[in-house]
């Protein structure tokens, strides 16, 4: 649906050189909603313009179904471009044209005829919930409605991809979550391709089912929200799971284990049926081992259960093998914990 091969933009600014995309290769499917988080200045916002080649890329290739952008003539380009619908974080609404001409603006330049324009209009306004609106200015607007118009504008030509630039950004919790559902609906009614960039994993975790972790120009990590979040492996994607999901020890169970070096910890991460399978259970009475348990914590992603354990585990080695090859045997996800994290300084 759209790939990006091995793309690299380099701005340059009063000679400078800025490499702003250092070699990112990704692929967004038909139906994701792929979400792609990093700090300020990572590079996402490059990404995203590339996508519907508001910029073009200094090396490699972005294609949309398949065709290579930078092969289309300025034709192709312009029709190709009514495929992908975007949406900002500042809404980017004309402010002197109510809220009917703004969602029209797309269908106007489509040429369409008053009649068409004046029922897609009426449709897309029902869709987002702002019927009674049409005849208001955006200045009149809460900044969650100014987004509701400006996916509704997004959504006028029928696109089959949209783009969302930060859309949830300058918005409170609760309307972000109305947006992010709204998104979902559309997603899933309308089948659209919705390609997310944010600095919040709490967006990530809440719609998105691929995710890929942006640093400096590069994609430090991507795959399924769920591996991702069970699993992250680069230390910046570990510090945006912790945002979002409580998944180390307390301080305080730290202290009382750094009494005992040597001791053996385990993080143990379940996901879907190995989360209701009593695996500890089983351990403890095939096994004989002891099972201390020192932290655990349930999060929802994806409509999964992810459950994170961190225990230690007393018994022979040849016990501690077995079970650890039991509950790898039952999808556990093993990780030993290094002794480093005994440290409490450690975050
Ligand atoms: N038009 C431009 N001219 C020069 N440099 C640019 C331009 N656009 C982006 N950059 C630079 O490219 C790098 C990546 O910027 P980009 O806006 O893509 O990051 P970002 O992850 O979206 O950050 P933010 O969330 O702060 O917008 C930055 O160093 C930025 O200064």
């Amino acid at each position: 649906m759209i790939e990006l091969r091995d793309v690299y933009k380099t701005f340059t600014r009063k000679e400078v050189k800025i490499e702003a995309l250092k070699g990112i290769s990704l692929k967004v499917e038909k139906g994701d909603i792929f979400g792609v988080i990093g700090y300020s200045g990572a590079g996402k916002s490059t990404l995203i313009r590339l996508v519907n080649y508001l910029e073009r890329p200094s090396e490699g290739q972005v294609l949309v179904e398949g065709h290579d952008l930078g092969a289309y003539s300025d034709k192709e380009l312009r029709a190709a471009k009514k495929n992908i619908g975007m949406i900002f974080q500042h809404f980017n609404l004309l402010e002197s044209k109510k809220v009917f001409d703004n969602v029209a603006i797309p269908l106007v330049l489509l040429k369409k005829n008053k009649a068409e324009i004046r029922k897609r209009v009426q449709e897309l306004l029902e869709f987002v919930g702002l019927s009674d609106k049409a005849g208001s200015y955006p200045s009149e607007l809460s900044g969650g409605q100014k987004q509701r118009v400006g996916i509704a504008r997004a959504l006028a030509s029928n696109p089959s991809i949209l783009l969302c630039d930060e859309a949830t950004s300058a918005l409170d919790p609760q309307t972000t979550r109305s947006i992010l559902q709204l998104l979902k609906r559309i997603n899933a009614e309308y089948n659209i391709t919705v390609m997310i960039i944010t600095h919040e994993m709490s967006v990530i975790q809440e719609i998105c089912n691929k995710v890929a972790v942006m640093e400096e120009g590069r994609i430090i990590e991507q795959g399924s929200v769920l591996d991702v979040f069970g699993q992250p492996k680069h230390e910046t994607t570990q510090n945006f799971v912790k945002t979002v999901i409580q998944n180390s020890m307390t301080t305080s169970v730290r202290r009382t284990l750094k009494a005992e070096h040597g001791s053996q910890l385990y993080k143990l991460n379940f996901a879907g049926e190995s989360a209701s399978e009593p695996v500890l259970y089983e351990i403890i009475r095939s096994y004989g081992v002891k099972v201390n348990i020192l932290f655990a914590n349930t999060t929802e992603i994806q409509e999964t259960t992810l459950g994170t354990i961190i225990v230690q585990l007393q018994g022979d080695p040849s016990q501690i093998e077995a079970a650890l090859d039991y509950m790898n045997k039952h999808e556990v996800r093993i990780e030993e914990v290094k002794s480093y994290v005994l440290d409490i300084n450690h975050k």
